[in-house]
């Protein structure tokens, strides 16, 4: 079988396309672009590099462009206080705190100090509250770009059972809420380092997400022939950026998102739609 490349890169460009025609004509409303701003805690170059392309994708379709970059050794008060600037700053539409943070820090104390109405990640846990009862919020990016990444390429998702792999805050756990709304009508499984069987329930499903970090967990032996496969696993190891689908997942998927190239460009393009978004309600246009 050749698997039908799920095409993050051109997807995603698609996307920017449209968004760009919408901070035009914000910009032109508001009086000065949308803004998005970033904290970055430390030089993890994964993390360093991920913040450097959001602010290219941010100066490709004109939204102003917000950095607030901290030492690794940034005290929870000095990130905390950034935070607040943030939260007050007239320019900065929306912003994310890029994870994770050093380990000294309490995480999950800096996103709850965020204001939720800026929240471009959608990872507050008010946002995160209200995707759960099914109330609009921000959705958080990874997420939101896989439900997009499906729906564009026509993969059916009603009825469909989902294994998802990993039980993460940004993937894991928040896909299942997506998947499982109304609108998609899935059926999620979330298996994660506690499962037992996961070549079972990576068997049984029509749609495999694998967000586990472990490099070449997913072979074609697990895989239901036709099913629909994504990649979010990043592992750097010597030889490169690693995924969680070992490469001969091509042979019998049906649909496939690759790393490098899949779920990636989507999940920023999707910070940039939250973005606009955010700066649309602040004038009464969505
Ligand atoms: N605050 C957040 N932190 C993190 C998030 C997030 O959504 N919000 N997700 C990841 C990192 N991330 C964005 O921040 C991210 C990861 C990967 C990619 C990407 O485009 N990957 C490429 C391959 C990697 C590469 O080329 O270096 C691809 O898949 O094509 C974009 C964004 C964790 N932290």
């Amino acid at each position: 079988m050749n698997a039908q490349l799920l095409d993050g890169k051109a997807t995603a460009a698609e996307i920017r396309r449209d968004l760009a025609e919408r901070v035009a004509k914000l910009s032109a409303t508001l009086g000065r672009p949308p803004g998005l701003g970033t904290v970055l805690v430390g030089d993890d170059p994964g993390s360093r590099a991920y913040v450097a392309g959001k602010h290219r994708d941010c100066a490709q379709v004109g939204i102003a462009s917000i950095r607030r970059d901290l030492p690794a050794d940034a005290s929870q008060q000095q990130v905390e206080e950034t935070i607040d600037e943030l939260n007050a700053d007239p320019a900065c539409t929306g912003y994310i705190v890029q994870l994770p943070l050093p380990r000294h820090l309490d995480a999950g104390a800096v996103l709850e100090r965020m204001d939720p109405a800026k929240d471009a990640d959608g990872l507050h846990p008010v946002n995160l509250g209200r995707l759960t009862l099914g109330v609009e919020a921000p959705l958080p990016c990874t997420p939101r770009g896989i439900v997009e990444l499906l729906r564009r390429h026509e993969v059916p998702l009603a009825g469909a059972r989902v294994c998802v792999i990993g039980r993460g805050v940004t993937v894991g756990r928040p896909i299942g809420l997506l998947l499982t709304r109304r609108s998609e009508n899935s059926t999620v499984t979330l298996c994660h380092t506690g499962t037992k069987g996961l070549a079972w329930h990576v068997r049984e499903a029509d749609i495999v997400i694998a967000a586990a970090g472990s490099p070449g967990l997913v072979t074609k032996d697990m895989l239901r022939p036709g099913a629909a496969v994504l990649d979010v696993g990043i592992t750097r190891t010597d030889q490169g950026l690693v995924g969680d689908i070992h490469p001969d997942a091509a042979e019998v998927a049906g649909w496939l998102a690759p790393m490098p190239g899949g779920v990636g460009p989507m999940t920023r393009a999707m910070l940039l739609a939250n973005v606009v978004e955010a700066a649309e309600r602040t004038v009464g246009a969505v």
